[in-house]
Parts: C-alpha cells; sequence; structure tokens
C-alpha cells in the first residue's frame, strides 16, 4: 500500500485495474482525485495444455481483488462506488452455476490465429469486416478465441452456459449483474460499431447465441450494486459501474480528447486517441474500439513490450536500464509471436551483430524493435487535423522507466509528458464510479483530478537511421517472421 492520505474532503470511491499481470486497486477521494489508499496483487498467466498459450484462472483475479482492497483497509469499506476496468478481449467461460468452465483465454493467445484466418475469408474480408465491428479481428479478439474453443474443446464449448471478458466477470461477482459496456464489447470480434449492438449474424455464424453474453450497458448506467459478501471489505449496497476495458478506463483516467496520443507500455504496447468519427481501418492495423462514453478510442496494440524487453534484459544478464547508444542492431522483440505487424507465428529475430556490438547496444535494439510499431501507428490512431506536435502522454508500468522513455523521445520526435499519476486504468476506473455516483461525465471528473500533470520532456531529433534499419529488417524478413 502506497503512502495513505488520512485525510479526505469527499465520498470515497474504488477504481480497480484487473490486468494481464496484476490487480491494482485504488481508493480515491471524489473531491480531489487523491489516492487513499493502494493494493496490489499478482496473477499467474499459464501457457495452456501444450505450453503455446496465455491462460488465467478467472477465480485468481477474484482472489487478487480480494487481496488488493484487504490491502486498501480501512478505506475501501467506505467507499460510495466502485468500477472494475479490466484487461480487454479474454474469453471468460461459465457453466450454468457460474463456475469457470476452464481458464480464461487472454488477449495475446495467438493459438486462435488460424481461426481468426477462416473468419475473415469467410464473412467477406477485412473491408467488410472493418466497416461491419470497427475493426479486422486479431487472434487477440474474443470472436477467434470461441471459433477456437469450438474447435479445439467442444465439450468446453458445450459446458458454456455464460460468455463474459475479464472485466464482466468480476463486476457479475460483485453484482450478480451480466452486464458490460460498449468499450470492452467492441473488442470482441460480435458488436457491431454502426449499430452499436451485438451482430447476431457473426454470433450465429459462431454458433453462439445472444443469450449467453451480457447486455451492453449506455453510457453512465449503473452495472447494479455490490452484493452481500462476506469475504470482500466493500460496502454491500455500494454503486458499481459498468466498468470497461483497461485502454478505455486509461482513456478515462486521463480525461482524454481528441488529438491527445496516448502511449501505454505494459504487458501489452498500446497506442490510442480519443475521436468523434467511428474508426473503420481495413488494413487490420487500427482496431476500431468504442470508448466507454460515446466516442471512440481507435487504437494499435502490440503483444511483446515491457515483459518481452525485460526477458532480453535477462538474457543479457543486464538491469533493464543499462542501454548503450550506438552500433547498426536490430532486434524484433517478437517472443509471444506478434499483432502489431501481424505476424502471430513470429519469433524473436537479433540481426547485424558485429565484433564491436555491446550488450547494452543489444537491449536498446529491443526497446526500438518494441517502440518502433507503436510509433508508426501513431498518426494513423489520430485524426488528420490533430496537431502533429502535440506530446505524447506516456502511460503503464513502463513509463516509470527511463530507457523506454528516451526511446520513445528519440523514435518519436515529439515531446513526451509523463503524468505523475500513475495507475491510469485504476484512476479512470474510479473516474467512472466517481461519475455514476455524482451524475457527471466520468472524464470531466478526471480533469477535475488534474490527472495528465507530470513532466513534460522536450522533442529531440528523429532517429530516423535507427527507424530506416527497423524497416529494412522487418521487409526482408518476412517471409521468416510469417513462418514462425
Ligand atoms: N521502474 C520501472 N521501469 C521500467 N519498467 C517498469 C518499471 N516498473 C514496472 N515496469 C514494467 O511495467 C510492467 C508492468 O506494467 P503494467 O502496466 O502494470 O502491466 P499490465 O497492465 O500489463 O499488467 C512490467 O512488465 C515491468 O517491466
Ligand atoms: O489487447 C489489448 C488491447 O486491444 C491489450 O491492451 C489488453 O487490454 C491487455 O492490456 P495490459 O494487461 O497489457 O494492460
Amino acid at each position: 500500500m502506497s503512502a495513505a492520505v488520512p485525510v479526505h474532503e469527499g465520498p470515497l470511491v474504488i477504481g480497480v485495474d484487473s490486468s494481464t499481470q496484476s490487480t491494482k486497486a485504488l481508493v480515491v477521494d471524489v473531491a480531489t482525485g487523491a489516492v487513499v489508499a493502494r493494493g496490489q496483487a499478482p496473477h499467474t498467466v499459464s501457457g495452456g495444455a501444450a505450453g503455446d498459450g496465455k491462460e488465467s484462472d478467472p477465480e485468481q483475479w477474484w482472489a487478487a481483488l480480494r487481496e488488493a482492497l484487504a490491502q486498501c483497509e480501512p478505506y475501501a469499506p467506505q467507499a460510495a462506488a466502485i468500477s472494475i476496468g479490466g484487461q480487454q478481449h479474454g474469453l471468460v467461460t461459465l457453466d450454468r452455476s457460474g463456475l469457470p468452465v476452464r481458464p480464461a483465454l487472454l488477449w495475446n493467445d495467438v493459438r486462435s490465429a488460424p481461426q481468426r484466418d477462416r473468419l475473415i475469408g469467410e464473412l467477406g474480408g477485412f473491408q467488410a469486416w472493418a466497416e461491419r465491428t470497427g475493426s479486422v479481428p486479431a487472434p487477440s479478439f474474443t470472436v477467434t478465441k470461441w471459433a477456437w474453443l469450438r474447435e479445439n474443446e467442444p465439450e468446453a464449448a458445450r459446458a458454456t452456459a455464460a460468455v463474459r471478458l475479464p472485466h464482466d466477470y468480476l463486476t457479475e461477482r460483485l453484482t450478480g449483474q451480466g452486464v458490460t459496456d460498449r468499450g470492452d464489447a467492441s473488442g470482441t470480434g460480435w458488436w457491431a460499431s454502426a449499430s452499436e449492438a451485438y451482430d447476431e449474424e457473426i454470433l450465429a455464424h459462431v454458433g453462439l447465441s445472444p443469450d449467453l453474453l451480457p447486455r451492453v450497458l449506455p453510457h453512465g448506467a449503473a452495472a447494479g450494486t455490490v452484493q452481500n459478501l462476506p469475504d470482500l471489505p466493500v460496502a454491500a449496497g455500494a454503486l458499481v459501474a459498468a466498468g470497461t476495458g483497461d485502454n478505455m478506463a486509461a482513456a478515462l483516467g486521463l480525461g482524454l480528447r481528441p488529438g491527445r496520443p496516448v502511449l501505454s507500455l505494459g504487458t501489452s504496447g498500446t497506442v490510442y486517441a480519443v475521436s468523434a468519427r467511428r474508426p473503420a481501418d481495413p488494413t487490420g492495423v487500427v482496431a476500431g474500439f468504442a470508448d466507454a462514453r460515446d466516442a471512440w478510442l481507435p487504437l494499435a496494440c502490440t503483444l511483446n513490450c515491457t515483459l518481452a524487453v525485460d526477458r532480453i534484459a535477462g538474457l543479457l544478464g543486464r538491469d533493464r536500464e543499462a542501454v548503450e547508444q550506438g552500433g547498426s542492431t536490430v532486434l524484433l522483440p517478437f517472443l509471444d509471436g506478434e499483432r502489431t505487424p501481424d505476424l502471430p507465428l513470429a519469433s524473436g529475430l537479433l540481426y547485424g551483430l558485429r565484433h564491436g556490438t555491446t550488450p547494452g547496444q543489444v537491449l536498446q535494439a529491443a526497446y526500438d524493435g518494441a517502440v518502433f510499431a507503436l510509433l508508426t501507428a501513431l498518426d494513423r490512431v489520430l485524426d488528420e487535423d490533430a496537431a502533429p506536435d502535440a506530446p505524447i502522454l506516456l502511460i503503464g508500468g513502463g513509463a516509470r522507466g527511463t530507457a523506454w522513455r528516451e526511446t520513445v523521445r528519440r523514435l518519436s520526435g515529439r515531446p513526451v509528458r509523463v503524468p505523475s499519476a500513475g495507475d491510469l486504468v485504476a484512476l479512470g476506473a474510479a473516474a467512472q464510479a466517481a461519475g455514476l455516483l455524482l451524475g457527471e461525465d466520468p472524464a470531466a471528473v478526471a480533469r477535475g483530478w488534474a490527472t495528465t500533470e507530470g513532466p513534460l520532456y522536450e522533442p529531440v531529433q528523429r532517429d530516423d537511421a535507427a527507424l530506416h534499419r527497423i524497416r529494412q529488417v522487418m521487409s526482408g524478413a518476412q517471409e521468416l517472421l510469417g513462418r514462425g
């Protein structure tokens, strides 16, 4: 728990970030945005039966939520409202008694790549999918995971009486209500962004009844109230907001307006912006997500970000900050396959070693490789009229690292602002809970909390030579990277 603020002015709310590696919970003073208490508990990601997947037990998310909230006592039980932000896309399958049929298939599990390819072909191709759902599905998307489950574990699919996303699962444990929000629903692949409703044709195509899905709540609606849960340090009757996907929650937490790019460095790397225009990118680079309000959140996502670079630092036996500049090494850190670029079968690639190459330069090349794809998508997530010199808001666990920040500055040539408030996903969930409590726009609540304040790092000359090297290696190695 971080240093507690002993007095608070306003009512308290709880914001939760149930992400890939851990659950973080914040108790926040609605009047000021001050974090009164913080808790965190880890999750386990296993490799699936053959060691080639990414799965987590939803029961463990619930246990981690309880643990993180217990660390927030005595403040958590005083909260008047709570909201859950969660990792997007994960397929949670529940049986008739509400218990998980099997571990959840996570967003970074690429085993559904063949089903993804088939679904794109069977339902009209890239353009048709983009127009219909806002996105060309990646193997991250829930629809591809459901198709994988039906094909590979038909008994588990048959035993499924309800399908949830990670945040819906936790909201339902709190309230007993099977509900979700448009932000997280937009990452399933079975939510039509034009009509803002489940796409019954896609659902019929993958043999999933809409009756198994949560109801999509309108912006500002409550999911319900906290049930009487004796092991949970939250008061029965506290309001529960709809919750949302973790990227949508961070956008709320930053009070994001169109034209402000965000780069998030966590297990996933993401780059996104809010837009008033419904996105539909037929190349598949940009996912056309909805935000948690009534706008849109065009976003590009990589599978290999902080964990991949930390792994390479570990292989080199170096601290993650021990980078050195110079040399011409290129490292594509695709340890888990990759989503941006669309290379689900790829593995990591190291190119350009010389006698003079130092371990620190190889580590720097890993940072460059991880940041490259995100920056190439930056202009595509921003509206055309966005100011080209708007600072990048750098968030996520990696934003605390100097090597990450300096890599983003060097490869973007843009100013970078690092909000001093950490945990922006949890803070955004808290803003959603506060918005529900006050009947106000959650993004406006977050703006009142001044969550984007933090040091601004001036732009430096963009390192076009490094970008060119990476582009060259990427195109020269296409065949190798596509083959796995
Ligand atoms: N001081 C730091 N410097 C650089 N990276 C950090 C630092 N602290 C944490 N991280 C990175 O943050 C990552 C976790 O980020 P987080 O956004 O919490 O992930 P997720 O939301 O995917 O669970 C870790 O993989 C770690 O590499
Ligand atoms: O798949 C995506 C976005 O489309 C990821 O951003 C997940 O939402 C997981 O987020 P983290 O756990 O890395 O924060």
